[in-house]
């Protein structure tokens, strides 16, 4: 499994997206020491020439010991199908895509990399290309490591680093999600006893194995407006929410609500809380990005890797103009290399 002293790795994602170039204007920077990129090694140095950055970009093989330094990026290739035009989508490369995600998964279960962190792909390109059942990184690593259930979680850059519990930073959130990517109007279903209790049981253990937080305080969002009205404005609290969170309180978790979702994210309501549990994707996530887009990440809980991926999606309409801020995919690198040296800490402890 991840070695903690072994690189980091940044998969470049959508090609014809922001990520390539997110990752060599972090590189021509300087700020990828101890990380190697994964993608096709033409489309780099042609992105590299386009953006007018000094900077080699080097091939490696996979699991060699290379990593990146100030002016030159360390790739482990990967082919494009076909060749890609800044923000043009091509579903021939989808595969390319998905190849990169399972290099990365390989060398982190192998030992070759401390952790894996994403640069944004296209969903919706990934379908047409012939993933019909994809829906996004966290579900796809999910069944490429073989575990039952992960989670979405999204921190702003404070949040991320403050280690201790019942942090009180205003506008710093962590937020973590119930259901993921599905189409609203199936979100009700989803939000179901086990749903609810198996995702807090995650979120709990997480925030302690990946954030340190010994007793994580968590509370969780309503599904409907001011969390049902007593059942006058939907059932979903009563029939479901309500004793899913009564269970788990049982079972010893400090899990409180279900709150009405507007005001749960208001700064005195936040006060002692670790992290908010959110009933579906824009419940969640129009908070947290409002509060620090550009300076947050995305961590998958669950597994038995480190994932970390930027905050933001592959911008198609600023790809190969350089204008695109990388700050977000600095953030997750840090995260990346903080959990991954939290996890081994942990399992030497044990
Ligand atoms: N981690 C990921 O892989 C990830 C995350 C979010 C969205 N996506 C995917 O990205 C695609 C586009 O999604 P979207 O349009 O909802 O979101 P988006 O984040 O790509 O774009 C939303 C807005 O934010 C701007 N923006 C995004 N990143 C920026 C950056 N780094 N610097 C400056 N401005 C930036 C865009 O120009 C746009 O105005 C979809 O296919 C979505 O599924 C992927
Ligand atoms: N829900 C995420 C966001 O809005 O930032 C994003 O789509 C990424 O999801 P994956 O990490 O599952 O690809």
């Amino acid at each position: 499994m991840s070695n903690s002293a072994a690189p980091l790795l940044i998969t470049t994602g959508e090609p014809a997206g922001i990520g390539p170039e997110i990752t060599l204007i972090l590189a021509a920077n300087g700020q990828l020491n101890n990380t190697v990129a994964i993608g096709d090694i033409q489309l780099l140095n042609q992105r590299a020439a386009l953006l007018g950055l000094q900077l080699d970009v080097v091939e490696a093989a996979p699991g060699s010991e290379e990593v990146s330094s100030p002016g030159r990026l360390v790739v482990w290739p990967a082919a494009l199908r076909e060749p890609a035009l800044p923000g043009v989508l091509n579903p021939a490369n989808a595969g390319y895509v998905l190849e990169t995600l399972q290099i990365a998964v390989d060398a982190c279960q192998q030992g070759h990399a401390a952790a894996m962190v994403t640069a944004p792909l296209h969903k919706g390109v990934i379908i047409e290309g012939g993933f019909p059942n994809f829906t996004g990184h966290t579900e796809w690593l999910r069944d490429a490591c073989g575990v039952d259930e992960v989670v979405m979680l999204l921190a702003t850059d404070q949040a991320l680093h403050a280690q201790s519990s019942h942090w009180q930073g205003s506008g710093d959130l962590r937020v973590a999600l119930v259901t993921t990517h599905l189409p609203l109007r199936e979100v009700a279903d989803a939000v179901t006893y086990d749903k609810i209790t198996r995702v807090s049981r995650l979120l709990a253990a997480d925030l302690k194995r990946q954030f340190g937080i010994v007793t994580p305080r968590i509370a969780v969002c309503g599904l409907n407006p001011h969390a049902g009205e007593d059942g006058h404005l939907g059932h979903e609290e009563l029939d479901v929410i309500i004793p899913a969170l009564k269970a788990l309180r049982a079972e010893g978790l400090d899990v409180q609500g279900p709150f009405p979702a507007d005001t749960l994210f208001t700064p005195r309501h936040l006060v002692g809380i670790d992290a908010v549990l959110a009933m579906y994707h824009d419940q969640g996530l129009a908070v947290l990005k409002y509060a620090g887009f550009g300076q947050a990440a995305n961590i998958t809980l669950g597994l038995p890797l480190v994932r970390t991926s930027v905050d933001h999606g592959t911008a198609l309409s600023l790809a190969g103009r350089g204008i695109a801020d990388p700050n977000s995919l600095g953030v997750a690198l840090a995260l990346a290399k903080q959990i991954a040296a939290r996890r081994a800490n942990a399992s030497i402890a044990l």
